[in-house]
């Protein structure tokens, strides 16, 4: 299938001279729910702003629905809606009346049974005529994303959506993004909140220093990096690692107290009962044992160590 997005070679070296992103990338597929993660400074939002025609690439090509966003312009940018970092409207306004001139600026035929659906969706009908300036910070952002959707796009962004709310409104987002989904919308969303992606997102990419350094389904990339750990908790501390257990990958933590084997969740083979038995045969014993698997927030941190590792190598 034809992607919705295809990101080809974009890079972007700001006036100044700094490259906030080199050589990009990214296919988008239709329907999909993809979190781009990243550091502070990785380039996210530079590059959200190049697919939206915000920002102009110094090169490569973006198309959004098969339209050119540079060269075919408006009817890319129609096809896309976009919740930026920072909340702009205009607070002498209505609820009511923002999000329908957003609609009207894209040129759109005034449709007052969508907003209404729109604004009940993301519980604003109440406030429909309340001024922005009246409403929490939380309604607002609301306002922000009826306003992104309200010329009908097949394509949101969300950039830091959940970003100083509170939990509620987060679970709420959530809970919004997955109805867009079901409804066909494809959803891009940067996010800091690992626990975002882990549980929205179908894919995920990893931006750093303005490269994408991964780009994988969600399941494949916790089942490909992910890594097990099970902790034994020795009887009697040992000072140092046992010779006869030299070929398994232990460590020796809690001052001696604790046996970290790391295992790969890939491998039919965990090599458990092995490792027990050695056990057993050095006469180690133990009184306690449990299993831990990597979040993804230890692979993203892993990931981005290893980037910085490598960089500084090169260089
Ligand atoms: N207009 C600009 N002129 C010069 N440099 C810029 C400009 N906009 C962004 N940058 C720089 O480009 C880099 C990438 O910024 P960008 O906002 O894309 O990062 P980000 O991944 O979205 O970060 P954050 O998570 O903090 O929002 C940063 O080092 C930033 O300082």
């Amino acid at each position: 299938m034809q992607p919705i997005i295809s990101i080809e070679g974009i890079g972007k070296t700001y006036a100044g001279g700094f490259t906030a992103l080199k050589s990009v990338d990214l296919d988008i597929k239709q329907g999909e729910i993809f979190a781009l993660l990243g550091p502070n400074g990785a380039g996210k939002t530079t590059l959200i702003s190049i697919v939206c025609g915000i920002v102009n690439p110094t090169s490569g090509r973006v198309t959004a629905d098969g339209h050119d966003i540079q060269r075919d312009f408006r009817a890319a940018r129609s096809k896309i809606g976009l919740v930026p970092q920072e909340l702009s409207t205009d607070s002498f306004e209505s609820v009511w009346n923002t999000v329908s001139f957003s609609r009207g600026l894209f040129g759109k035929a005034p449709n007052p049974e969508y907003i209404e659906k729109i604004l009940r969706q993301l519980s604003l009908w109440e406030k429909k005529d309340s001024k922005i300036m009246a409403l929490s910070g939380g309604m607002k952002r609301r306002v922000m994303i009826a306003k992104a959707l309200s010329h009908e796009p097949s394509i949101l962004f969300l950039d830091e959506p959940t970003a100083g709310v509170d939990v509620e409104l987060r679970r709420d987002m959530w809970e919004m993004v997955r109805g867009l989904r079901e409804n066909g919308v494809t959803v891009i969303l940067t996010t800091h909140y690992i626990e975002e992606a882990e549980e929205m997102a179908d894919r995920i990419g990893v931006i750093n220093h303005g490269e994408l350094v991964l780009v994988e389904e969600k399941h494949t990339l916790m089942r490909k990096l992910g890594k097990k750990q099970l902790t034994i908790h020795l009887q009697n501390p040992v000072s140092d690692l046992p010779a006869g257990l030299g070929e398994f990958a232990l460590e020796l933590s809690d001052e001696g107290n604790q046996l970290v084997y790391t295992f790969d969740t890939q491998r039919e083979h965990t090599g458990i009962a092995e490792l027990l038995r050695a056990l057993n045969q050095q006469g180690i014993e133990f009184k306690d044992l449990h299993s831990s698997e990597s979040s993804l927030e230890e692979i993203f941190v892993n990931l981005v160590h290893q980037n910085q590792n490598a960089r500084q190598q090169a260089g």
